[in-house]
């Protein structure tokens, strides 16, 4: 489990804030690999092994492995202990509903006792307020990423309505700050919206921010970085399957190695250009 401070230390020492998205699908890896009892593992663990001193975190989607049913559970749990304990595991899994169901989810994914996983951090939807939210904090150290302002074409459809108390998405920032410190609550905000970082700044400017979107969706680290890091980075950016299937070929990991380190060396220049190294 990652604390905030470690995450920063890990962050300074690796000069990384990048997140490994493992979107791992059956129909994209290479063939070779389905020579084996578990392909899905077998590719994780390659992809991990060859991404570690590159990145700070790491974040199946929890879609990508339920498809495949017992097995894709199987695999998660087995990536799972695989993850290495300095990088931060989070199980992007967007849940969300009434206080007695979340429970329920927290411990799915929180409580390895119950489950065998026990995730840093899980991905969360507001829609449904505050006690879809409040039983993940009864997991002491872990971590709520709450979805803001997301990468998706539909962002625009609910995300942006005006309330009363601002627009959506900060209203949801706002609120969810009320809940917990940002020790534990991260927001998502997609890389799609460079232009957005000031204004999201504003209404959390000590958050972490989990940002998706950089590579096959487009986003710039660039734009990310101008305004949305912070004096102790307060940057997770994660790109999946720019990194992930930068080759099918038996050089997979090498390929996946090479996408991971150019993404790294670009992050080292924004923290450098940020005052933080
Ligand atoms: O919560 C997320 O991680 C997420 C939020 C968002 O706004 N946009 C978004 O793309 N994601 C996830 O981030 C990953 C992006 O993957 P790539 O587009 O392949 O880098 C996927 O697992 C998405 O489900």
């Amino acid at each position: 489990m990652l604390s905030r401070q470690e995450l920063i230390d890990q962050i300074k020492q690796k000069k990384s804030f990048l997140c490994v998205g493992l979107d791992t699908d059956l129909d994209k890896i290479p063939d070779f690999l389905h020579d084996f009892e578990d392909p899905i593992f077998e590719f994780n663990k390659r992809i991990i092994d060859a991404t570690a001193d590159l990145c700070v975190a790491y974040k199946p989607n929890a879609a990508f492995y339920e498809t495949y049913g017992v097995k894709g559970l199987q695999s998660l749990i087995k990536t799972y202990e695989y993850l290495p304990k300095n990088c931060l595991s989070i199980i992007d899994a967007k849940r969300g509903d009434i206080g007695n169901t979340s429970d329920r989810y927290a411990r799915a994914f929180f409580d390895k006792k119950a489950s065998g996983m026990g995730f840093d951090a899980i991905t969360v939807t507001p829609y449904m307020g505050h006690d879809s939210i409040t039983p993940y904090l009864a997991y002491e150290g872990k971590w709520i990423i709450v979805l803001a302002l997301t990468s998706s074409v539909g962002s625009h459809d609910f995300q942006y309505l005006q309330t009363n108390e601002g627009l959506l998405h900060e209203a949801v920032i706002n609120k969810v700050n009320t809940l917990a410190g940002a020790e534990r609550i991260m927001f998502v905000v997609g890389a799609t919206k460079g232009q957005e970082f000031e204004n999201i700044r504003k209404h959390a400017p000590n958050n972490f921010l989990l940002v998706p979107g950089v590579g096959a969706q487009g986003g710039s680290l660039e734009d990310v970085c101008r305004y949305g890091i912070t004096s102790e980075c307060g940057l997770l950016v994660n790109s999946s399957r720019s990194i992930i299937y930068a080759s099918n070929g038996k050089n997979f990991a090498e390929a996946a190695r090479a996408e991971a380190l150019k993404l790294q060396t670009q992050m080292a220049t924004e923290l450098e250009k940020a005052g933080i190294l």
